[in-house]
């Protein structure tokens, strides 16, 4: 989905969000103030060097972690906890269950929901086979390449028909071609579901890429440091998609340079 094609009441909204974490020490906080809506259709990045607290925002977002101040609500209502409109797709290759085969995979987390069992049969295999994987449905985890098991998590993340399909960094554990692959799948996905994403990652070139807008997150405690439009990017060689990717890195580096922080440099992935 275009950026262009969001619009509505915003279905996300982030109000001043403080989140911390209880340490032996005291209390710490990873995200201050954090301000930012996210529109149905719309693909937001949050970007941001390691340790700047993206998936603790998403964390909160999904529903597992509750902010200590601030609001966030979600199609007009506070966030109550986890739920199937909120569904997740974690980096982690082994985020499926291992004694499930990849149909059991999907099919159990629409039986969790309520669905019976020859719906939640039909629904799985309906968005496996979206997900290239109607051959494979049989398959344990173990019998998976990385890059598949990622397509069973996307798929039972959209068998769920979330309203939000909230990633966090779910190709950062691929080889590059697979990443690649991966990347251009997701983005048909959103175009012909029109399911709106939040999806964490520290790579600019896939923040611009993959996104209608960039969040750029950066501190410690983190804060918004910038909200760049880059839905009509898609094409690296692009003039104004290298425009977007030096103002990315300029922004992040701003943040590493002026935070006072341990962590100075801009990670490694970035800009790959
Ligand atoms: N469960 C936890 N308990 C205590 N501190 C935590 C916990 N989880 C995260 N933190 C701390 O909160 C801060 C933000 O972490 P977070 O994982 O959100 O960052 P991130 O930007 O997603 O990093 P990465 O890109 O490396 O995954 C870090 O300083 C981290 O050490």
């Amino acid at each position: 989905m275009n950026g262009a094609r969001a619009g509505g009441e915003p279905l996300l909204e982030l109000s001043r969000v403080g989140i911390g974490y209880r340490q032996p020490g005291g209390y710490v906080p990873a995200v201050e103030e954090a301000t930012f809506e996210v529109r149905p259709g719309e693909k937001a990045m949050l970007l941001g060097p390691s340790g700047c607290g993206k998936s603790t925002l998403l964390k909160a977002v999904a529903g597992f972690l509750r902010p200590h101040s601030g609001r966030i609500s979600f199609a007009g209502r506070d966030i109550p906890g986890p739920g199937p409109d909120r569904a997740v797709v974690f980096q982690e290759l082994d985020q499926l269950l291992a004694w499930r085969t990849v149909l059991g995979n999907v099919a159990y987390a629409l039986r969790a929901t309520g669905a019976g069992r020859a719906e939640s049969r039909r629904r799985a295999e309906e968005h496996l086979s979206r997900m290239g994987l109607g051959h494979a449905l049989d398959r344990y985890p173990h019998q998976l390449s990385g890059g598949m098991k990622q397509r069973v998590a996307i798929a039972r993340a959209l068998a769920l028909e979330p309203r939000m399909l909230l990633m966090d960094e779910p190709f950062g554990a691929l080889d590059a071609q697979t990443r690649t692959r991966l990347q251009h799948e997701l983005l048909a996905l959103a175009r012909s579901t029109g399911v709106t994403v939040l999806f964490v990652t520290h790579s600019i070139d896939e923040a611009v890429l993959l996104g209608d807008r960039v969040l750029v997150l950066h501190g410690r405690p983190s804060r918004i440091a910038g909200d760049l439009d880059v839905a009509a990017l898609d094409r690296p060689d692009e003039e104004e998609f290298a425009a977007a990717r030096h103002r990315l890195r300029g922004l992040l580096a701003d943040g590493a340079a002026g935070g006072g922080e341990e962590e100075k440099e801009v990670p490694h992935a970035v800009g790959d």
